[in-house]
């Protein structure tokens, strides 16, 4: 194929423009070669994971790459230059040593999905403008009823923008549910509110809480075993004490799968203490819930049925690519109720289809991005049966690196016991400290020992991995698997990698 030179074509000779469609195509075409090029090299172990800059190099403009944005138009020669630049200086996510974060991995058929939802170019707020998309979400919501195990005739639900709105839509529904005066007479015409969730649950609750005007202090934090587990007895006694000086309690968070443990709380005991007091029972199974997919795995989340809400992300374990996450609703109709406000311009009630299927009324957005379809189209081409493997192969990764660990002495697992999840959490010993006894003096070392090692490992790019104190705890790495890509092989280069980088500190 020739080389086309785009460096004399603008962006105003492509289509709508008069005869635009060749110079589209090519543009295109040429846009594909460089997206296809940094897709292979995200997969290539012999390519690095990033190749870090700091904020002020980057401003500075590496290399020609300026980010600062012209009067005149930059001709399309420049612009797919600009491209390689961005994805050069980003962070391959999709990388089998990327293992940062809980969501990881570059699956084709969901990046096709995305670029056809990005040509589609439209809004899931009505079905008149997103007749199949509305349709498909339909149908992937009870889907997703079906595998928590909830009836036919119940559930609802929405996508929505990350898990931390999908936690905030469980809050907002549970005090409309009890309290349905607060969307119209506000938070003055209700009692203090207080809600429940564990130590180690995410902080999107807390957050939800503050956004709400419920208060982050009315979010009374229940302790955990060492696993990070919620002890449910705590759950009990927190909630009569907080009766007893006049709060209402409303809300219990459960979480299946924490963020930094990834430890599943005792769903179906929390059951029982929401069903003994009148609570609305959320579970965040934001990172957890795609283990309801696996026929091994998700007796951990038993119980789970008997939740009012369910936040589950599909773009944590089942790869799709960000943003995919969903709050499901077990009560039809109360998203609708709780969030309507029937905007003429949108919503109109005379027209010549059943309107129930504009169902942007239920979301307290406007505007609504289509996050359905890649998880459609990963779904018809993988099957259930194709979720289930890659799931059950990022946590025999997990169960891999965990006794791996579990033999040696220059590391040291956080807590004991196989991960309920794919996370690993461990500290690395350097050398000088292996044979020092644990104490305070230890602790303070071992604190500085991850960001030094996690310094060294982003300047030199590859391989990547998180690390955080966690109460007592100082700094500890939290190893997560959620892609598919990732082997044994690239298990036992992080442990080299740590060692070779930290050994000598
Ligand atoms: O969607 C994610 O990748 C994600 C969401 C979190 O809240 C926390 C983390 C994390 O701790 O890696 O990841």
């Amino acid at each position: 194929r020739v080389a086309h030179d785009f460096s004399c074509i603008h962006s105003k000779d492509l289509l709508p423009a008069e005869d635009g469609e060749e110079a589209t195509k090519h543009f295109l075409q040429e846009l594909v070669n460089i997206l296809l090029a940094y897709i292979n090299k995200s997969l290539k172990r012999s390519s690095k994971v990033l190749d870090f800059h700091y904020p002020h190099q980057l401003k500075e403009g590496l290399e020609g790459f300026s980010l600062e944005l012209p009067d005149q138009p930059d001709n399309l020669e420049q612009l797919l230059v600009d491209c390689r630049d961005t994805l050069k200086y980003g962070v391959k996510t999709g990388h089998p040593r990327f293992f940062n974060q809980l969501s990881t991995g570059l699956d084709i058929i969901g990046l096709a999905g995305e670029w056809l939802t990005s040509t589609a170019n439209t809004n899931m707020f009505t079905y008149e403008i997103s007749p199949v998309f509305i349709l498909m979400e339909e149908v992937v919501l009870r889907k997703m009823h079906s595998i928590i195990g909830w009836p036919e005739e119940d559930g609802d639900g929405i996508f929505c923008p990350g898990g931390t709105m999908s936690n905030l839509y469980s809050v907002l529904l549970a005090r409309f549910h009890l309290f349905p005066v607060v969307k119209t007479h506000g938070m003055s015409a209700i009692p203090r509110l207080a809600l429940f969730t564990s130590a180690h649950s995410h902080y999107s609750i807390k957050k939800s809480a503050a956004v709400l005007g419920i208060g982050s202090e009315n979010v009374i934090v229940v302790r955990c075993d060492e696993r990070g587990k919620m002890i449910s007895s705590e759950l009990n006694s927190s909630i009569e004490t907080a009766k007893s000086k006049g709060l209402v309690p409303f809300y219990v968070n459960a979480t299946a799968g924490t963020t930094v443990y990834g430890a599943f709380d005792p769903l179906n005991e929390i059951a029982d203490i929401c069903k003994h007091h009148g609570l609305w029972m959320h579970v965040d199974a934001a990172w957890g819930g795609g283990l309801l997919l696996s026929n091994k795995h998700r007796v951990k989340l038993q119980g789970i049925e008997r939740a009012h809400s369910v936040t589950w992300n599909p773009h944590k374990m089942m790869g799709v690519p960000l943003q995919c996450s969903t709050i499901l609703v077990k009560k039809k109709g109360l998203l609708q109720e709780c969030n309507q406000l029937c905007a003429e311009y949108l919503f109109q009630p005379d027209k010549h289809y059943d309107v129930s299927y504009d169902t942007g009324d239920k979301s307290i957005q406007c505007g609504r991005h289509v996050d359905v379809f890649k998880l459609w189209l990963m779904w018809k081409a993988k099957g259930s049966e194709g979720f289930e493997a890659q799931i059950n192969h990022c946590l025999e990764n997990a169960e891999y690196l965990y006794y791996k660990l579990k033999r040696r002495s220059d590391f040291q697992l956080v807590f004991k016991g196989k991960p309920e999840h794919s996370n690993v959490c461990f500290w690395y010993l350097p050398k000088r400290l292996q044979s020092i006894l644990p104490s305070p003096e230890r602790d303070r070392e071992l604190h500085m020992v991850a960001p030094k090692i996690k310094t060294k490992m982003m300047e030199e790019g590859f391989t990547m991995i998180g690390y955080q104190p966690l109460e007592d705890k100082v700094n500890f790495f939290r190893c997560v698997f959620s892609n598919p890509a990732t082997q044994r092989e690239d298990v036992d280069f992080l442990i080299d990698e740590i060692v070779r980088l930290g050994c000598e500190l």
